[in-house]
């Protein structure tokens, strides 16, 4: 659903993009995951027909971003990471105002707004006044904003920051439920745990180039180092001593009866060891591959990439 090629993207002497090739598979929540800084918000705004780059491709929904800027605007929907809010208007109003436009007017655009407030749960707002709204509401209105000409994609710049805990799994439902109506949703962020929550893709973002992407589950388990947890009863002093000098295994950490460990190589290494620990009469009482968390994978490919 959206494509790019070797974006490059300067601010004066500034490289935000240096080179970018993103893919979207449509239908997909992506998750696109950077520091401050890296360049999310550039290849946001690029995407949305926004900002020009220097070089590069970009395709939206088959639509070229350079030549049919008109026609990305019917398929893109943004939501940007700072919005303005209009201090006289109401929230019904607001949203009127943004489908007209669209061209979109009378009875069309009063169903879609009462749809669109359904939608994000604010339809009890819909007479208050825009800058009395919390936040979240705030958030919200501005997701429905973006859904007014119905795009089929969502571009969404930290849809989550600011929020409270309760309004970030309220902004989670409303994604699943623009994901079930079959939207291709790009959500940039740097909280990881949340994404990995909500993504079905993830792509990872560094000094204006990607450094991984492909299917979450891809991400997470991979072919990297694995973590393990083995729980004993009794000591697991036997365990560690044959972890230890295991090839490939190393301790992260330890406690009275139970050890953490990394080991790379494949499942049959694994299975080696496991045996080797209980044949030597430790009683093993749980083991299990610990899954690997996005932070985790982001630190250990910005590691791979500086060479540490
Ligand atoms: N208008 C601008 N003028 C000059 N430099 C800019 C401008 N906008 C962004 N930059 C620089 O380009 C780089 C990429 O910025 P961008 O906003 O795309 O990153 P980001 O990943 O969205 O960061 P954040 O998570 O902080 O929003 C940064 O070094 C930033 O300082």
């Amino acid at each position: 659903m959206i494509i790019t090629r070797g974006l490059i993207k300067k601010y004066g002497r500034v490289m935000a993009l240096q080179g970018l090739d993103l893919e979207v598979p449509e239908g997909s929540v992506y998750g696109f995951i950077g520091q401050n800084g890296a360049g999310k918000t550039t290849t946001l705004r690029i995407l949305s027909g926004l900002l020009i780059p220097e070089e590069g491709s970009a395709e939206v929904a088959g639509r070229d971003v350079l030549r049919d800027p008109r026609g990305i605007r019917e398929v893109v929907g943004y939501m940007p990471d700072f919005f303005g809010v209009y201090d006289d208007l109401r929230v019904g109003e607001y949203l009127l105002f943004y489908a007209a436009a669209y061209g979109i007017k009378g009875e069309t655009a009063r169903k879609l707004r009462d749809d669109l407030l359904e939608l994000v749960e604010l339809g009890h707002k819909r007479d208050a006044f825009v800058d009395t709204l919390s936040r979240g509401m705030q958030q919200r209105l501005c997701l429905a904003r973006s859904l007014i000409h119905d795009p089929q994609v969502l571009l969404l710049d930290e849809p989550a920051s600011g929020l409270d805990p309760l309004a970030r799994v309220e902004m989670r439902e409303i994604l699943r439920e623009l994901c079930r109506l079959g939207k291709t949703i790009v959500i940039s962020s740097h909280i990881l745990s949340e994404l990995a929550d909500l993504c079905t893709h993830v792509g990872m973002i560094r000094e204006g180039r990607l450094l991984r992407q492909g299917p979450l589950s891809d991400m997470l388990a991979g072919d990297r180092v694995r973590k393990f947890i083995l729980r004993c009863n009794g000591t697991v002093e036997a365990a560690a001593e044959i972890i230890e000098g295991w090839p490939g295994a190393g301790i992260l950490s330890s406690a009275i009866n139970q050890v953490e460990f990394q080991l790379s190589g494949g499942s049959d290494d694994v299975a080696a060891l496991l045996r080797e620990i209980v044949g030597s009469q430790v009683q093993v009482v749980h083991f299990a591959q610990t899954e690997q968390s996005l932070e985790d994978t982001f630190i250990q490919l910005a590691r791979e990439v500086n060479g540490v």
